[in-house]
């Protein structure tokens, strides 16, 4: 026996016993969870502060593999919206967002195709892996895996994008053979035009098509605020009005409207986690406690 156990088996720690009882009560609880999720499909849209700092990075390649290697299929839609700016800048390139979305004209559109699809995809893709799991950069280019079409804003965005179609014969294969699919949320429509797809959007619909048994979006906030409360659920007519208010700005439009048009698509659960909290996507899926805020269709939340 090594040391280490030695000095726990004789409780020279004081507190350590309660500390064991605590994590295995933990362990414990996550197993009705294991069991109903094993084979189900889990969307998670990847972005904010997660993307940037090298800790919670890794510990969201952690949640990963441990999710994919309790059995869910597990489909990553990253950001990078950070990204895209910085190379943007260093191109001299301006950058401008209306309603949370990029104005992208076709020197911009470069810009995210090789930002998106290269360098912060890769870095995903090698993170996961070095875990353990076997994760497949896909982007929404290959193999049709996003046929786009031109988003309703169009004329005052540009070169961006809604998702028409989803290749979900490629990204079923993909789970089957236990691969994680790190999809960059760009497409391109019948004519070959690429289009840039907010990324909140892209999850959405790849989670429609695949019929997922949750959206979770990973972001840089608690939840969504009202003032200074934290909602723990928000219906579509509450989260239209604090749109109007102005009180849901910026990014969280995009988030809060895909996120009802997955739930009216019949995708059960949809959640908003704050990606600076370590592994808080574990303690989403695997604990009673739940963490940030569920959005909801108007008749549960009443
Ligand atoms: N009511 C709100 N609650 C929470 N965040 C909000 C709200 N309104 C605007 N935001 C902004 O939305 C941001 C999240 O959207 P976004 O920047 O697109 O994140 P991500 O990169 O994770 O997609 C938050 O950092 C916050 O600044
Ligand atoms: C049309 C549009 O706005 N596309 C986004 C795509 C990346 C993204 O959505 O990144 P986050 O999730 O980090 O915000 C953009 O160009 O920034």
């Amino acid at each position: 026996m090594s040391n280490v156990m030695n000095d726990l088996c004789r409780d020279s720690h004081p507190g350590m016993k309660e500390r064991q009882l605590a994590i295995g009560q933990v362990l414990i609880e996550a197993l009705p969870y294991i069991r109903q999720f094993e084979g189900k499909t889990f969307v998670i849209k990847y972005g904010g502060a997660a993307m940037i700092d090298d800790v919670l990075k890794n510990a969201f390649a952690q949640n990963v593999t441990l999710l994919r290697k309790v059995g869910i299929n597990v489909v990553v839609v990253h950001g990078g919206g950070n990204a895209i700016t910085n190379t943007a800048d260093s191109m001299g390139l301006h950058t401008t967002f209306v309603h949370g979305k990029r104005v992208t004209d076709r020197k911009m559109i470069d810009v995210v195709q090789m930002t998106l699809a290269g360098k912060v995809n890769q870095d995903i893709v090698r993170l996961i892996s070095g875990h353990g799991a076997k994760a497949v950069g896909v982007s929404g280019l290959d193999a049709r895996t996003i046929q786009a079409e031109p988003c309703t804003e169009a004329a005052h965005l540009g070169l961006v994008g809604e998702v028409a179609s989803v290749n979900t014969e490629y990204l079923d294969l993909l789970c089957q053979a236990k691969l994680i699919p790190v999809i960059a949320p760009i497409g391109f429509d019948n004519e070959g035009n690429i289009y840039n797809i907010n990324a909140d959007d892209a999850a959405s619909g790849i989670a429609i098509a695949l019929k997922a048994e949750k959206l979770i979006y990973v972001s840089d906030v608690e939840g969504v605020h009202c003032g200074d409360r934290i909602l723990k659920s928000v219906c579509k007519s509450e989260a239209a009005d604090l749109i109007e208010q102005g009180i849901i700005s910026g990014g969280m439009i995009p988030k809060s409207l895909s996120a009802y048009r997955t739930l009216d698509a019949g995708v059960g659960k949809v959640h908003l986690i704050d990606g600076r909290f370590v592994h808080s996507l574990l303690l989403e899926i695997f604990t009673n406690a739940g963490v940030g805020t569920q959005f909801v269709s108007e008749k549960e939340s009443q």
